[in-house]
């Protein structure tokens, strides 16, 4: 076992998961991923992706089995300390983008530091820095999110994502409304700084031309086969 791979940032043991009885059920009875690795996901509508990113998240609990996120016992926490543990430490967007529409662009960016307690000026600074390298125009930044366009919306997620400087961050089709340019740009900058902060980064899509940008990635159907990522 590689040095990395002895504290990993994301391991699951034995894990199902069913929304109610004799329903789908997602099975893993291994997922490892090392602090820093880039993983891309993929599998066709229905294959689980989403289910599977909100049991990481911690939105929903595994109804069996281990999942370990930064050495923390996701599957013994509360709701509640699911919660604070995603504020704390990961970042998340996700198909629904949950920008709030009546406040600002970058009171939205603000929003995730805010609830991980971080340093307010500091979080100005770099959500002001990711909006440009984004491309979002100065003059939108204090108009509320309502007015953006979707592809706009989805790469102000992507900074609320980044601004606390997530250990882990989930990404569930987050590149769907934008061109080709804006997605290129989304791409590189979303890893480019995972890569700076040692972030672990699991994104899911069913478009596999996304998946030159990572280093390693996974079929849904290897999943339930307890195949590693390669
Ligand atoms: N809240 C829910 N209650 C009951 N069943 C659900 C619920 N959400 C998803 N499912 C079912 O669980 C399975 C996996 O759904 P999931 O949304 O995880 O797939 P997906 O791969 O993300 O799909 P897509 O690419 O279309 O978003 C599907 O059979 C779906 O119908």
């Amino acid at each position: 076992m590689t040095e990395q791979l002895k504290n990993p940032a994301i391991n699951l043991k034995n894990v199902q998961f069913a929304y109610s009885k004799n329903s789908w059920q997602l099975q893993i009875p291994q997922l490892t991923l090392a602090t820093g690795q880039h993983l891309f996901v993929y599998g066709s509508s229905g294959s689980g992706k989403t289910t599977l990113l909100n049991l990481l998240s911690g939105i929903t609990q595994v109804d069996s089995g281990e999942l370990w996120l930064n050495g923390q016992a996701m599957h013994t926490l509360s709701a509640k300390q699911r919660d604070l543990l995603r504020a704390q430490h990961i970042g998340v967007v996700f198909q629904q983008l949950n920008l709030i529409s009546y406040l600002s662009v970058l009171d939205n960016c603000l929003l995730s530091s805010y609830f991980a307690g971080k340093d307010r000026k500091q979080a100005i600074l770099r959500a002001q820095t990711l909006l440009k390298h984004l491309d979002i125009a100065e003059s939108l930044w204090h108009k509320p999110a309502r007015i953006l366009s979707v592809g706009q919306q989805q790469r102000v997620a992507i900074v609320r994502a980044l601004v606390p400087k997530p250990t882990i961050l989930i990404a569930d089709e987050p590149t769907s409304a934008l061109d080709s340019d804006n997605r290129d740009s989304f791409m590189q900058l979303m890893l480019a700084e995972a890569s700076a902060n040692q972030c672990t980064v699991i994104f899911v899509s069913h478009d596999r031309s996304l998946q030159q940008y990572f280093q390693a990635y996974l079929d849904m159907r290897q999943l339930a086969q307890g195949v590693q990522a390669c």
